[in-house]
């Protein structure tokens, strides 16, 4: 090999290794950084601390997280590292996050970040409305009933308590799942606060939540921003 051929065969494999390439929390907290000061639509770190120690106090650990609304992956990305540290890489055929997201061209920028972090056997991200979405994953058996661990609501506000409601009615809760929603407070989900905080529908052998508003140092209108956690305290008979 010589001249040319050499160039370009030894260009790329001297150049250094790409920063974030199998490194999924250094990328999480460039995104983060880089939404301190430009547009972009991220679940801030200083929440994902308070939902952190909510998954990492879970017994059993959770294995199964579904993700409404997925933008560029980067609290996916998150859910995914926190479950890969709580149970090993060994354990990356095991844990499971399934992520919607309506956009296509979004859907694939996501893609692309999962696949630099190396998590694209763990992460993944299924295009379209996540009502349609989820009711796939449940007809073709990748999600079983009981299945979902915690369920993250991050999507349009309008959207979170028909697509929490179509969870109870694909039955995907156990006694233990959590439910963190983002944005409750602005630009605000009040008939969803209104439902975890009522308990859930109501009425024997329904789902039934217990739920907490947490305010984090992430301030928004001069206020701190909210994130609701909700646990299942009960499952339909
Ligand atoms: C706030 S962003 C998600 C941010 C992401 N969870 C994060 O923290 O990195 C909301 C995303 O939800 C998507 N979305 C809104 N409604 C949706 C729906 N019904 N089904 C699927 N995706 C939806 C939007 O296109 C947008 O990309």
């Amino acid at each position: 090999m010589a001249g040319e051929d050499q160039l370009i065969h030894t260009n790329p494999t001297n150049m250094p290794p790409h920063p974030y390439r199998n490194n999924p929390w250094a990328l999480y907290r460039a995104l983060d950084e880089y939404s301190q000061t430009r547009h972009l639509m991220n679940f801030k770190e200083t929440k994902l601390r308070v939902a952190k120690q909510h998954l990492e106090s879970m017994q059993p650990k959770p294995k199964t997280v579904i993700e409404f609304g997925t933008y560029v992956g980067c609290s996916a990305i998150a859910w995914a590292a926190i479950l890969r540290d709580l149970h090993g890489p060994s354990a990356d055929n095991d844990i499971h996050i399934y992520t919607f997201e309506v956009s296509e061209s979004i859907a694939q920028v996501a893609r692309d970040f999962i696949e630099l972090v190396g998590l694209q056997e763990v992460v993944h991200v299924l295009v379209g409305p996540a009502s349609e979405s989820l009711r796939g994953l449940v007809e073709q058996g990748k999600i079983a009933p009981s299945g979902v661990d915690m369920a993250f609501f991050d999507h349009w506000e309008k959207f979170y308590l028909s697509d929490l409601q179509l969870c109870e009615e694909l039955a995907l809760f156990h006694v233990g799942s959590k439910v963190i929603a983002d944005n409750t407070d602005i630009p605000g989900a009040p008939d969803y606060l209104e439902y975890v905080r009522a308990g859930g529908k109501g009425g024997e052998g329904e789902v039934r939540y217990t739920t907490r508003s947490f305010e984090t140092e992430h301030v928004v209108q001069g206020r701190p921003n909210i994130v609701e956690v909700t646990d299942v305290v009960a499952v339909r008979s």
